[in-house]
């Protein structure tokens, strides 16, 4: 029997905010966090899907701005604890002053898995207000276990209260997963987290071997819903970690009106591993890249996966978008 406890970080409000394009409604958001709050999710994550500030012609206009998304979800989060995802650069300081004003909980500080230094004045700033800081590393594939454990080792040092490894592109394999969060597990004593995305169709496979590796926050969202092929589905992991005995806040059980609230309110389509999903998995390029991808492709009339496979050797990261627009470019003029 096991007698861990496993927080549930459900960040259908953050990265399923991709799927839409970034237009949560206020409505969604207020209703949807209402039932989660009432379901027992630990954490409601809320927000732009590149995170606080990230609204702009750039990573896409939001529907909703950051401060109204987050009030609105402040007041129906009672007892579930409210989340944001920031990447400093992305969002600016003030936005975090703001935030906080709000009354958000949790503040998840996110950089490229290399680096992680560029999170250490956001963390110190939030640690030092007394709220809960973690640290996040982005594309966390490409990055071996011993660089990752030296970015992290670095943010728990500016105050972090745990680290979050993202498999941004859907790249790892359960092997690689327990071999990165193990070795956090061991050397840090901290909270270590985990957030999947179902490229290869291994999200809750690879959650659950983060788990089992001693992770002790997972991410997942309603139906999967989220970037690309989407995420770690909720109502599986809950339902496995359950059978396995892993004791949390949410049963499977009061996440049922919850998947059927979404589906039919929220979701427009349900995430699916599409040939792009996989080839952008299999590449390791940021799974939020597909569309894009497929989009440039067709519009270059090249061959997608020859695209893919040039874009890996460039080691694309996000927000990168202009590089798939040079290699389409090159490989329709054959230039190497
Ligand atoms: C900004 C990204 O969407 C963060 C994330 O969810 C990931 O890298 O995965």
């Amino acid at each position: 029997m096991n007698t861990r406890h496993i927080t549930i970080s459900d960040c259908s409000l953050r990265d399923g905010n991709h799927a839409l394009k970034h237009q949560l409604t206020k409505e969604q958001i207020s209703e949807y966090c209402e039932k989660a709050d009432h379901a027992g999710i630990d954490i409601i994550e809320v927000g732009h899907g590149y995170g606080l500030g990230a609204s702009s012609t750039a990573f896409g206009l939001a529907k909703v701005d950051d401060e109204t998304m987050l009030s609105i979800a402040r007041e129906k989060c009672v007892n579930s604890k409210l989340g944001i995802h920031f990447v400093p650069g992305v969002g600016k300081h003030s936005e975090l002053e703001m935030a906080m004003e709000i009354g958000v909980d949790i503040f998840r500080i996110a950089s490229h898995c290399t680096e992680g230094n560029i999170t250490h004045r956001s963390i110190e700033h939030i640690k030092k207000s007394g709220k809960k800081v973690f640290g996040v590393l982005i594309m966390s594939h490409m990055a071996d276990a011993k660089r990752l454990l030296k970015e992290a080792t670095g943010m728990k040092s500016a105050g972090a209260d745990g680290i979050v490894l993202m498999d941004s592109a859907g790249y790892s394999t359960p092997d690689l997963v327990r071999e990165k969060i193990s070795t956090l597990v061991d050397n840090l004593g901290i909270t270590i987290g985990y957030h999947a995305h179902n490229n290869l169709g291994l999200a809750v496979a690879n959650s659950i071997e983060a788990v089992e590796s001693g992770a002790s926050m997972i991410d997942a969202t309603i139906k999967g819903f989220g970037a690309g092929s989407g995420n770690t589905q909720l109502e599986a992991i809950v339902a496995v970690l359950e059978r396995y005995g892993f004791l949390m806040n949410t049963k499977f059980k009061n996440l049922i009106d919850l998947s059927i609230y979404a589906e039919q309110n929220i979701i427009s389509r349900v995430p699916d591993i599409k040939a792009i999903n996989i080839m952008t998995g299999m590449h390791g390029l940021f799974t939020g890249y597909g569309t894009y991808i497929q989009k440039i492709s067709s519009d270059f009339n090249v061959d997608i996966f020859e695209l893919c496979e040039r874009l890996a050797s460039r080691k694309l990261v996000a927000s990168q978008e202009d590089i798939i627009l040079e290699e389409a470019n090159k490989l329709a003029k054959k230039i190497i």
